[in-house]
């Protein structure tokens, strides 16, 4: 599944988005901008639509929104300048995004009368901010890290999909997906800690 977002339909995607990146290049505008104003919205959308349980419409603006961050790179590419501090920021703001897209929804779900569907939601929310932080703290011991059923696409599929079919009106479909949901993301975060234990297991710190 990893493979297959990060390769196939990732290069389906950019198939669309590349022109628009390289239209926003021609017209002066950052990588880094479209970082910051992508990761905005996702939290705008969170804040405004998702805590007052208007699930359709922060559906709409944080999908459309999250493509940005494949487009920011595609950006940074055709400008011939990725960058680490452009990574730095994409990664920093990619936590941003999913702190509040699964905050806010804890929040709706904790006050609409969903305490069991709130509490997979904090608990995929603290699991899925451990799972990068474990790649990134591995990444600085210089282990690598490119491991686990739950990475950031497919957190947000899970996410997304449990979040249409619920509004299509399949019973239970909202709270099904976040116990996947926490479920796998627990199970992410000991998949990479297995993997880093591997190499790095032993060597003096
Ligand atoms: C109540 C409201 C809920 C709202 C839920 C939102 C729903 C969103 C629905 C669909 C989204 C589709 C996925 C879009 C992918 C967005 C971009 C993305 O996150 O890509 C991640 C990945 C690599 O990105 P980065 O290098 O920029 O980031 C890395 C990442 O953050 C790592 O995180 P970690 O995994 O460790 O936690 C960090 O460690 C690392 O530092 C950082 O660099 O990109 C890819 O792998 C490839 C992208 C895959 C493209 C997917 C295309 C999917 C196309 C269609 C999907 C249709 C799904 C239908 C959903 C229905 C809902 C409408
Ligand atoms: N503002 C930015 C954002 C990203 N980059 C570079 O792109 C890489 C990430 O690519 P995505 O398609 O996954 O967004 C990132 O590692 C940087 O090299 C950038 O330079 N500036
Ligand atoms: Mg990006
Ligand atoms: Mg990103």
């Amino acid at each position: 599944m990893a493979k297959f977002l990060s390769v196939s339909a990732r290069a389906g995607v950019a198939k669309v988005l590349d022109p628009v990146g390289a239209w926003l290049v021609r017209h002066g505008i950052s990588a880094n901008t479209v970082t910051l104003v992508g990761t905005g919205a996702v939290v705008a959308g969170a804040a405004f639509l998702v805590t007052r349980g208007e699930l359709l419409w922060g559906l709409v603006v944080i999908t459309v929104s999250v493509f940005t961050d494949l487009l920011d790179g595609s950006m940074a590419r055709t400008q011939g300048k990725p960058n680490r501090f452009g990574a730095l920021l994409d990664s920093t703001m990619d936590r941003v995004a999913d702190g509040a897209i699964l905050g806010c929804l804890a929040y709706w779900l904790a006050v609409s009368g969903q305490p069991v569907s709130a509490t997979a939601c904090v608990i995929s929310l603290v699991a899925a901010q451990t799972i990068s932080y474990v790649k990134a703290r591995a990444e600085g011991l210089g282990a690598s890290c490119e491991v686990g059923v739950a990475e950031r696409a497919e957190r947000l599929i899970i996410l997304g999909v449990g979040t249409l079919l619920w509004l299509f009106g399949v019973p239970y479909a909202l709270a099904i997906a976040l116990w996947i949901l926490a479920a796998a993301t627990v199970f992410t975060v000991g998949q990479r800690i297995w993997h880093v234990r591997g190499q790095l297991n032993g060597e003096a710190s």
